[in-house]
């Protein structure tokens, strides 16, 4: 296949079954994301968001459909290929940034590079350039539970990019920020998009955030919708 999509999604269903009745909360969704694209995922609390997120990044499997990931058909991977794969392709950014608090700042953002076998000066080199990029130089040494939430959700970013993702999958990531920090988050994933031609898919429910990317899609009965910009500012997600 020639420039296959970033991520390629085929009839994706999602049923988690209950005893009162199972919830199906994908009902056979189809997406396209070009490479370097960035996408906005909004829509009301409980639809499904943080659900489909998952499965496009390969966190939760889905009960029918196929993700490609630039024409690689993820799921058919072994669990220890798919680790692989998300560790060399893919950032996560969530909401909880899931730093580890025994750890400082600098030895979390190298975390996934020793993970992948990266030798450990090179990891240093490439967190030091990350978190210089975004303010932190200074506080490279501290304990990341010294930090504070803009600063917390700042080095997330970073350790997300450390081993240059090709697609960064990011859930609310200004959802337990203030307008400023939400400002200066934005501008983050704009300039990382525009400098490494990073494919964005962002769940969230601050539309000034959705308002910025290429495409907003509204998650809605199962399937997704596109919604205009100018819809959005009318919109309450
Ligand atoms: N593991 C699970 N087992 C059963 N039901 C689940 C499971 N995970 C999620 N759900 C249900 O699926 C629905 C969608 O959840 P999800 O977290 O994807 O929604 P969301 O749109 O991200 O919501 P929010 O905006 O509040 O984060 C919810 O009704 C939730 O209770």
């Amino acid at each position: 296949m020639v420039n296959p999509p970033a991520i390629e999604v085929r009839g994706l269903r999602k049923v988690f079954p209950h005893p009162e009745g199972d919830l199906e909360i994908l009902k056979g969704l189809d997406l396209t994301v070009a490479p370097g694209e960035k996408v906005a995922i909004i829509g009301p609390s409980g639809v499904g968001k943080t659900t489909l997120l998952h499965i496009l990044g390969g966190l939760e499997v889905p009960t029918e459909g196929r993700i490609y990931h630039f024409g690689e058909d993820i799921f058919s991977l072994s669990d220890e290929a798919l680790s692989r794969f998300r560790n060399q392709h893919m950032g996560f950014v969530f909401q909880l940034h899931y730093l580890l608090p025994e750890f400082n700042t600098l030895e979390n953002v190298m975390l996934p590079g020793l993970l992948a076998g990266l030798p450990r000066e090179e990891a240093r080199q490439r967190a030091e350039n990350l978190l210089s990029q975004f303010g932190l130089s200074k506080r490279l040494f501290h304990r990341v539970t010294e930090l504070s939430g803009g600063e917390k959700q700042r080095a997330a970013i970073a350790r997300a990019l450390l081993l240059n993702p090709r697609i960064v999958f990011a859930d609310e990531p200004t959802g337990n920020l203030d307008d400023q920090n939400a400002e200066e988050m934005t501008e983050i994933f704009l300039h990382l998009n525009q400098k490494y031609a990073t494919t964005l898919v962002v769940v969230t429910h601050n539309l000034r955030l959705a308002a910025k990317m290429d495409r907003i899609l509204k998650l809605e009965g199962g399937k997704l919708r596109e919604v205009s910009r100018e819809k959005l500012l009318t919109l309450e997600s």
